[in-house]
């Protein structure tokens, strides 16, 4: 299947001379669900404005739907929603205009049923009739994904969906950024939050510098680069590890109560067992056991960090 953006190239250099984006490739799939982590200055928001068609690219080119974001900018720009992080229009007016307004403001008729379709799925529906000065912080956001939606985007870009959102409403978001998947449009997601990539992305893409550090399915990434601990506590602490455990690549905390065991991508599993053998063998009690699996979060930082 053809991707519904394919980015080949793409430069930007802006009037200053400074060199935001430098060469970045990147196809992006119907229906996904596209996490774009990266830090502050990374080019994040420069990449997502020339694919919407909100500034020009230095060179390289951006295909929507198959049409040129430059030289076909309307046919563009139909098939993509735009969530931006404020809300600008009148705080006066209610949830269903502003929301219809903004299907009459992309040239679409009106459509009733389907505006009570979005503000449903947005749990916006009870608020119809309430002006946004009447909502919270979490509702005026969900109105702003509404909006985006008025004019049935075929994708749609979350700049920051839950920045400055409670723990509560940002799950909230979520579920409602869920259901839009059952619905087919693809989402392209910037976020600092990188449990919230962890939870929503099919894809992850990591950008920094202007340039694509890596693109991967969410799953195959946390697996490959994701490493997993066996943390075995010890009823007495040790002064120094054992020449056997340290041969089968344990090692000890720097307080002596804790051996480490680390395994995944693939390697070290098989050897709990000869690991737990050896410790009995050396006659050690345990007290507890645990592990830990890194998260995207502790993938994230040493991919970042290992690039600097
Ligand atoms: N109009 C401009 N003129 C010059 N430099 C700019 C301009 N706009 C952005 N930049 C620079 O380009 C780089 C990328 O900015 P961009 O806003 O795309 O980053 P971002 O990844 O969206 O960051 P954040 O996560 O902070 O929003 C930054 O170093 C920024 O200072």
């Amino acid at each position: 299947m053809s991707p519904i953006v394919s980015i080949r190239n793409l430069t930007k250099t802006y009037a200053n001379g400074f060199s935001a984006l430098k060469g970045v490739d990147l196809d992006i799939r119907e229906g996904e669900i596209l996490a774009l982590l990266g830090p502050n200055g990374a080019g994040k928001t420069t990449m997502i404005s020339i694919i919407c068609g909100l500034s020009t690219p230095s060179s390289g080119q951006v295909l929507v739907g198959g049409h040129d974001v430059v030289s076909e900018f309307r046919e563009t720009r139909r098939l993509i929603g735009l969530v931006p992080q404020e809300l600008t229009t009148d705080q006066f007016e209610t949830v269903w205009n502003t929301v219809s307004f903004s299907r009459g403001l992309h040239g679409g008729k009106k459509n009733p049923a389907l505006i009570e379709r979005i503000l449903k799925d947005l749990s916006l529906w009870d608020k119809r009739d309430n002006k946004l000065r009447e909502l919270s912080g979490g509702m005026k956001r969900r109105v702003l994904i509404a909006k985006a939606l008025a004019h049935e985007p075929r994708i749609l870009f979350l700049d920051e969906p839950t920045a400055g959102v409670d723990v509560e409403l940002r799950r909230g978001m979520w579920t409602a950024i869920d259901r839009l998947r059952a619905t087919g449009v693809t989402v392209i997601l910037t976020t600092h939050y990188i449990e919230e990539a962890e939870e929503m992305a099919d894809r992850i893409a990591v950008i920094r510098g202007g340039e694509i550090l890596l693109v991967e399915e969410k799953r195959e990434l946390m697996q490959k680069l994701g490493r997993k601990q066996l943390h075995l506590e010890l009823k007495t602490p040790l002064g120094t590890l054992p020449p056997a455990l340290a041969a089968l690549g344990l090692t000890l905390s720097e307080d002596g109560r804790q051996l480490v065991h680390e395994y995944g991508n693939g390697a070290g599993e098989g050897r709990i067992g000869q690991v737990l053998a050896a410790i009995e063998a050396e006659g050690l009690s345990l007290s507890d056991v645990s592990t830990h699996q890194s998260s995207l979060e502790d993938i994230f930082v040493s991919l970042v960090e290992a690039r600097q």
